[in-house]
């Protein structure tokens, strides 16, 4: 008989989508002749500007179609065996977990406490268990309801682990009615841990609203003069499993790290990275789980299904982390704000699994705590003959994190038993200015210099020659909070577009990576496709406004009807949203969630990519530095969705942001160019402009729908009169210069 312990503890099958390759292909050749076309009619009539700009935009969007069909060509598959791995749970290696938080008021600490209880019940032996919290909004309330949370642990934990429960984190398991199910023990307990957690977020709510926190006076006089960007370390062990039960809690740690207005912070890499050096001189355990703090585990196996990649006794350190696909659980019908990301999950990262790996989202991943050393898969940096010296030099002034950081990188598996290492180490290690001799940020930890650290970071890993590897268990593993209505996604939106431009302007710019560093080749073209992105606010919006130009300076660029060549565009169009819509099917979605999509795709674009490339210009030229600006997190019981029709949940709501306006200009732009064709058609000239002029424009009119509507409505659901008066202006603009152009 095989020896069980050899059993491999994961499969990579292929997932084979033939329909869509052969979409992609066809789409491609026919964007190639599209551009044959254009070079045909530039070469034959004369040169003109606007087949010049059509033909730019044309090329832009084919070479990003190349791109696209790279990344998407070879989806696989992972599946895991962990019940494999239970026969061998004496092997399971400890993990530091990292729970990030900022602010309690856009992240209400509710959830955060939510995550919290999920993560401390997840199934791994609780005695190699550490979870750290960053609270970098150094809050009491953060303080206090983490500490209640832990009380109310004593009795979730072992309440989920008995019964199994699926759903760890309190708010989503009490919103199930139970009542009928299971044994009367199961609904004594069950009645039991719901009046618990009642009393928990009664208890949190209240300090949320009076701000004075029984029982805890001694502890808080840490938190008393403390400013947000002037304060001191504060490191606080709630709970330490000192007897090492692997059926106890698990270790569960408060760090608010120091800040000074003299010093950057980073964000949420400078916090990640004080984490891992307090958990460094804390637990050092070899991998290291992290969650943004809304992300609660859905799935209580993660990390045993995370195990399988990095234990399997087929392949040795392959893999330098696991990343899941971010999910959501405040979904609305029909995705109306395009936030779920199940397309962009199922088939991009899918797709890039099956080159070298996906890239680090930031969130749901499981790393090596070497490789964010700056190992390499070969395992140089640690075999260097000063290796102490030069970790240092790399890794700061602390003795006691530099000999743990050795520890680290050498693989050695004897883990502290104990949380308290010197106090004066554990604050040395988060103080604001430990990092400015050391390679923090730059070689080593998450790294510097974009508002996305997630793809910067998982990047740099990737160039090393490390692959990564993409796991979608059912259910899915983490579910988190998309950011909903009005401002909020196109907010978001933005920060993503200025951190990818940030790396595409920056020394690691993925186009020198392209001709030096250890990525395969289909990476080097995936990272490109990436970077590129950042930049695709332009051509859209040029070549969004060649119809509305064409109908009002009576002109055209599209092969007019009565041409064979017109069923090249028309073709175009019609496969290119067959194939999307076909993505939507093929992930369970509806019709209606790809029409949604779509039109957030152009809205994305057209408003917040241009307002991210605008930012990193700013940047660029030294007028402003960007900001991370923390999304709100709503937990689905908030007072707004209970209020609101169902209607209403999935109606656009607007305000006086800047992110407005490039979308309601290109919408009056063309209202108004369909108005002046309008006109030119019952006057007596030859009308140069087609149908497929005219299509264009009432399809970009159907996707800024919702801002259409806001033009009329009032309230938050309505564009604010300064935005509209802006637009107009800049709209009456073009149609001018439209106009004077024909002179
Ligand atoms: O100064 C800061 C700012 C943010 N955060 C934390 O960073 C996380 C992500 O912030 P959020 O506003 O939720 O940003 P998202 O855009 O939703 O996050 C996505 O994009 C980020 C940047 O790429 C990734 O880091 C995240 O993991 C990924 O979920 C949250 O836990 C925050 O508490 C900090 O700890 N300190
Ligand atoms: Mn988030």
């Amino acid at each position: 008989m095989t020896n069980p312990n050899a059993l491999p503890l994961y499969e990579k099958v292929r997932v084979e989508r033939r329909v869509q390759r052969l979409l992609d292909v066809t789409i491609f050749f026919l964007l190639i002749s599209l551009l044959a076309y254009r070079l045909f009619f530039l070469h034959s009539h004369a040169f003109t500007y606007l087949h010049t700009i059509a033909f730019l935009c044309e090329f832009w969007f084919t070479f990003n179609w190349a791109l696209l069909i790279n990344v998407t060509w070879n989806p696989v598959h992972y599946i895991t065996y962990p019940q494999r791995l239970l026969k061998r749970v004496e092997e399971l290696p400890p993990v530091d977990i990292f729970v990030t938080t900022a602010d309690p008021v856009l992240e209400p600490p509710l959830i955060t406490v939510n995550t919290v209880l999920s993560l401390l019940a997840v199934d791994y032996p609780a005695n190699r268990l550490a979870v750290y919290v960053s609270d970098d909004g150094c809050s009491p309330l953060t303080f206090y309801s983490l500490t209640e949370a832990h009380k109310f642990a004593k009795i979730w934990v072992p309440f989920c682990k008995k019964y199994q429960v699926e759903v760890r984190a309190p708010f989503r398991y009490s919103s199930d009615d139970l009542s009928c199910d299971g044994t009367e023990e199961f609904q004594c307990e069950w009645r039991r841990v719901k009046d618990e957690y009642e009393k928990l977020r009664r208890n949190i709510e209240e300090a949320a609203k009076n701000f004075v926190f029984p029982e805890l006076t001694s502890e808080l006089a840490d938190f008393s003069n403390t400013e947000s960007n002037n304060r001191p370390p504060i490191i606080k062990v709630i709970w330490e499993n000192k007897e090492g039960l692997s059926d106890g809690l698990p270790h569960l740690v408060y760090v608010s790290r120091e800040k000074r207005p003299r010093h950057p912070h980073h964000y949420k890499a400078g916090a990640m990275n004080v984490l891992a050096r307090v958990s460094g001189l804390m637990t050092n355990a070899p991998y290291i789980l992290n969650v943004d703090c809304d992300m609660f585990v859905n799935n209580p196996s993660v990390l045993l299904q995370g195990m399988c990649l990095f234990l399997d006794p087929t392949i040795d350190k392959e893999y330098a982390f696991v990343q899941f696909p971010q999910r959501f659980y405040n979904g609305l019908k029909d995705d109306p704000y395009g936030n779920q990301w199940i397309v962009m999950m199922e088939f991009t990262f899918r797709g890039m699994a099956g080159i070298q790996g996906p890239g680090y989202m930031g969130t749901g991943c499981i790393h090596r705590r070497k490789v964010l050393y700056g190992q390499s898969p070969d395992g140089t940096n640690i075999s260097g003959k000063h290796f102490d010296d030069e970790l240092h030099k790399t890794f700061g002034n602390s003795k006691d994190f530099v000999n743990s950081a050795a520890h680290a990188l050498r693989s050695l598996t004897d883990y502290p038993n104990s949380l308290y290492n010197s106090i004066t180490s554990l604050k040395e290690v988060a103080t604001s200015d430990y990092e400015i001799t050391s390679s923090w940020g730059t070689k080593v930890g998450w790294l510097y210099g974009s508002l996305l650290e997630d793809v910067l970071t998982g990047s740099e890993i990737h160039k090393k020659g490390w692959k990564s590897a993409y796991l979608t268990p059912t259910p899915p593993a983490f579910l988190g909070c998309a950011p909903s209505g009005g401002p909020i996604p196109l907010n978001h939106q933005k920060r993503a577009m200025t951190g990818l431009l940030e790396i595409f302007f920056s020394k690691k710019c993925p186009i020198f990576s392209f001709l030096f560093g250890k990525l395969q080749f289909r990476q080097r073209m995936v990272s490109v496709w990436m970077s590129l992105w950042g930049f695709r606010s332009i051509p859209e919006i040029c070549y969004a406004t060649l119809p509305a130009f064409c109908l009002i300076a009576n002109s055209y660029f599209l092969p007019k009807v009565q041409e064979p060549v017109v069923c090249i565009p028309l073709l175009l169009f019609v496969f290119y949203n067959l194939q999307q819509l076909l993505q939507y099917l093929e992930t369970g979605q509806s019709a209606r969630a790809w029409w949604n999509n779509e039109r957030m795709a152009r809205i994305n674009t057209i408003c917040a990519s241009l307002l991210g490339t605008v930012a990193v210009v700013l940047k660029l030229l030294g007028l402003s530095e960007t900001v991370f600006e923390v999304t709100k997190k709503e937990s689905s019981s908030s007072d707004d969705t209970e209020n609101s029709s169902d209607e209403d949940l999935g109606r656009f709501t607007f305000d006086e942001s800047p992110l407005f306006v490039p979308g309601t200009t290109i919408l009056i732009i063309q209202l108004a160019a369909l108005s002046v064709a309008f006109l030119r058609i019952r006057q007596p000239i030859v009308v140069e402009f087609g149908v497929g002029e005219v299509m264009c424009s009432v399809w970009l009119i159907l996707c800024f729908w919702p801002f259409l509507k806001g033009m009329f409505a009032k309230g938050k659901y309505g564009l604010p009169w300064s935005t509209l008066s802006k637009c107009s202006a800049l709209a009456f603009l073009f149609v001018y210069l439209c106009i004077m152009s024909t002179k």
